[in-house]
């Protein structure tokens, strides 16, 4: 049995998270942790794996605390920024064995849309990216949409693409969204929504639109329990899911 604890424990996602690692055979839910419980918990509880869903302001905070505890880390959280990877690698440098995942989007469809929209983008002159979520999501754009355009500007620079036609465009009130990586990324919140992306690229007499849809918390489910069963045997840092899921 691994011992799992749960970092925002009673959020949209980490209760569900309680939920299917509860109901898992091979897996021990020790600790559920919450805004204003002490962290502590999870050492306490002799915690083997963390998941961590709880905000983009407290993420690294917690994260720092699980490599000084020698806890494996499953993050789910956005906003963990290059600047936060870049020193956390350097910390599990000085952990051997440790290993911390963390994963912009846990739902197998969102990973091959990322995928998709990344092999895509060389034989394309534009590309842009349209997030939609639910009103309660703390941060835009989000973590997905940060990461595509991080994969997208990657394979445009390896093929040698400079920025695409609209690069001049006049755009004094930002209708055109952020720009990450040279890419447009526009942010929707709206009432009904749980989690959405698409990526439309475009050339001379044709567009290509990758789209993907959450439409329930549920979808995230199996790549999250896939992550808890494997960051044991993965020391170091691992950036999204694609590896885990083999996809060369
Ligand atoms: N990688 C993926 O596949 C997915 C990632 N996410 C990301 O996960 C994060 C959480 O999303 P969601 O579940 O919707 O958010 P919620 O607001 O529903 O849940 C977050 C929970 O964490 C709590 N919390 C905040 N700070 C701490 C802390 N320092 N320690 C412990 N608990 C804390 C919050 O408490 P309080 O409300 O009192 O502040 C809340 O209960 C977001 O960054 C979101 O983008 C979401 C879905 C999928
Ligand atoms: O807050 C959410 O809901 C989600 N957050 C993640 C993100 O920022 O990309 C993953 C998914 O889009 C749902």
């Amino acid at each position: 049995m691994t011992r799992v604890g749960v970092l925002g424990a009673r959020g949209r996602m980490g209760s569900e998270v309680c939920r299917v690692v509860s109901e898992a055979d091979d897996l021990e839910l020790v600790a559920a942790v919450d805004e204003g419980d002490p962290i502590s918990a999870l050492a306490d509880a002799g915690t083997q794996v963390a998941v961590d869903f709880t905000h983009p302001t407290a993420v690294a905070d917690n994260v720092r605390y699980l490599v000084e505890q020698g806890i494996h880390g499953v993050v789910g959280t956005s906003g963990m920024t290059t600047e936060v990877l870049d020193e956390l690698r350097g910390r599990l440098d000085a952990a051997p064995g440790l290993g911390l995942m963390v994963v912009p989007n846990f739902g197998i469809g969102a990973v091959l849309m990322m995928r998709f929209a990344a092999q895509a983008a060389r034989f394309y002159d534009s590309v842009e990216i349209v997030e939609m979520h639910h009103p309660n999501k703390a941060d835009a754009p989000s973590g997905t949409a940060t990461r595509t355009a991080q994969m997208i500007g990657e394979a445009r620079a390896a093929a040698g693409l400079g920025p695409g036609p609209d690069a001049t465009t006049h755009d004094p009130d930002h209708a055109r969204g952020a720009t990450v990586d040279g890419v447009h990324v526009h942010a929707v919140r709206m009432a009904g929504l749980v989690a959405h992306q698409e990526v439309m690229l475009g050339s001379a007499g044709e567009t290509l639109t990758i789209r993907h849809d959450s439409l329930d918390r549920a979808s995230f489910m199996p790549g999250v329990l896939l992550a808890v069963r494997s960051v044991g045997s993965r020391p170091g840092l691992t950036v999204g899911l694609e590896s885990v899921l083999d996809l060369d």
